[in-house]
């Protein structure tokens, strides 16, 4: 870990588009931005430009959205983009995320470290337990309870991790001279048989220049902090609220405290979407502009399945009916908090799609304004920088990269050129060592 805290800034790709459910239909914008591979390396190219320490791709193997009007943030499969990516980059980390409740610990395992080679230790997994209905339905169709997707989530880390591990230092020989190609013997099947799965083997793989990929986690509640707590590297976030941001940090710190682990090491991204131009009612017209193209249906349908209501019910002038927010089960992450409390306090449906959106916190003004929440939340311990959702990607994140990183850098908080090549490096965060089998000795 490097002495003073640092700044950490990812990038969000969402559907190759950007943040903004209007962004497709932007003037220069590839409408079928979300099929085409180049938009997103086009995207990441810009983001290595700015040194970001990664580009990150959100995903779950279901139409989520209302496809009527939006396109999917997740039709192409996330390690297949981020390989295109990593031959058209040289040091830009590379975040893919993948289900532990719709995946095989062995596949997605090997899928990251495959990819992690490929890339000379670039890659994190970020691990979700997945959320969602339309998911459930291509997979036997009954949702699993928030305990079932835990319990999984937390044995399906745990056999990916020890299946990265499985060969141990010295293992791989590839000695020409007297013909051994590796040691068998450091080569250790994990023999896990757990509750979820049995997985006897040893990865095809051995370590990458990182070791083994980053972990991250996404997901929001008491399970999903408790998770990261135990495993996670990094954290993927929701906040609109610096307060809450800060309550939910503590907690995840705490949660990794309980673990024995140092409650600082994981670095906490919360979203950040941002409208950048060179005045604010510059910045005000064009989030303006973009929200004229986005159907508000569809933002409407996003908003009901966050409250758990039926969109039908909502009207944009009233607040949610009461009635029906005293059915609500429980919010499922820490932004969600935020948009429950406001909705009960009586919110029109129209501040509520204001202010939360799709739960992360909202900065829309001139470079310096932008500059300035980043390093407001920074300070202040409610985040160790952001995973960035520009509005567009084709002129929002090159904006963001040439007006809003150049203050950051005047400022001292963010770096001027990568200290290294693997994504572990650019975290600050040590090569895992892996755990020697106790028949070996030395
Ligand atoms: C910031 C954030 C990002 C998330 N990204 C994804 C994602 O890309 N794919 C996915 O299937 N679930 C994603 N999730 C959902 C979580 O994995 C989890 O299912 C959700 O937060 C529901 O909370 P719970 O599991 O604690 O009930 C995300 C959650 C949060 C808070």
């Amino acid at each position: 870990m490097p002495a003073t805290r640092e700044l950490h800034l990812n990038v969000n790709l969402l559907g190759g588009l950007g943040e903004h459910p209007g962004a497709w239909r932007w003037p220069g914008t590839d409408p079928l931005s979300f099929l085409h591979v180049d938009r997103y390396v086009e995207a990441a190219v810009v983001a290595e430009r700015g040194t970001l320490d990664a580009v990150f791709l959100a995903d779950s193997p279901g139409i989520v959205q209302d496809i009527h009007t939006l396109p999917p943030y997740n039709g192409l499969e996330p390690t297949l983009v981020l390989t295109a990516i990593a031959r058209a980059t040289e040091r830009i980390g590379l975040i893919g995320t993948a289900s532990t409740s719709y995946n095989e610990p062995y596949n997605v395992a090997r899928r990251f470290m495959t990819l992690d080679l490929i890339s000379h230790g670039r890659v994190a997994w970020n691990a979700v337990t997945t959320y969602n209905s339309a998911s459930a339905r291509n997979f036997g169709g009954t949702e699993p309870t928030r305990e079932q997707r835990y319990s999984r989530g937390n044995e399906f880390v745990d056999v990916v991790r020890a299946l990265w591990t499985s060969w141990q230092p010295g293992a791989l020989i590839a000695d020409e001279v007297t013909g051994q190609f590796a040691d068998p013997d450091r080569i250790r099947p994990i023999e896990h048989v757990g509750e979820h799965f049995t997985v006897r083997g040893a990865l095809t793989l051995p370590p990458s220049e990182q070791g083994y990929p980053v972990i991250y986690q996404a997901g929001g509640g008491v399970e999903g902090r408790d998770l990261a707590g135990r495993t996670a590297d990094a954290v993927f976030s929701a906040a609109v609220d610096e307060q809450d941001a800060r309550t939910n940090a503590a907690a995840i710190r705490r949660a990794a405290l309980g673990y024995g682990r140092a409650p600082d090491s994981i670095i906490i991204l919360p979203g950040l979407r941002t409208s950048v131009a060179s005045t604010e009612r510059e910045a005000v017209q064009r989030r303006e502009a973009l929200r004229d193209l986005a159907d508000q249906t569809g933002v409407l349908k996003g908003l009901a399945t966050k409250l758990r209501v039926d969109a039908g019910a909502l009207h944009l002038d009233h607040p949610v009916p009461p009635q029906l927010l005293t059915e609500v089960h429980g919010p499922a992450g820490p932004g969600e908090d935020t948009l429950l409390r406001q909705a009960r306090q009586g919110s029109t449906v129209r501040e509520l799609l204001r202010a939360f959106g799709p739960g992360h916190l909202v900065a829309v003004g001139t470079p310096e304004h932008v500059a300035d929440t980043i390093e407001r939340w920074f300070s202040s311990g409610a985040a160790d920088g952001f995973n960035l959702m520009p509005d567009t990607l084709h002129d929002g994140l090159p904006d963001f990269v040439d007006h809003v990183i150049p203050i950051l850098r005047r400022r001292g908080l963010f770096r001027t050129g990568y200290r290294g090549t693997t994504l572990r490096e650019h975290y600050g965060l040590p090569v895992p060592v892996p755990a020697r089998p106790v028949a070996l000795a030395g």
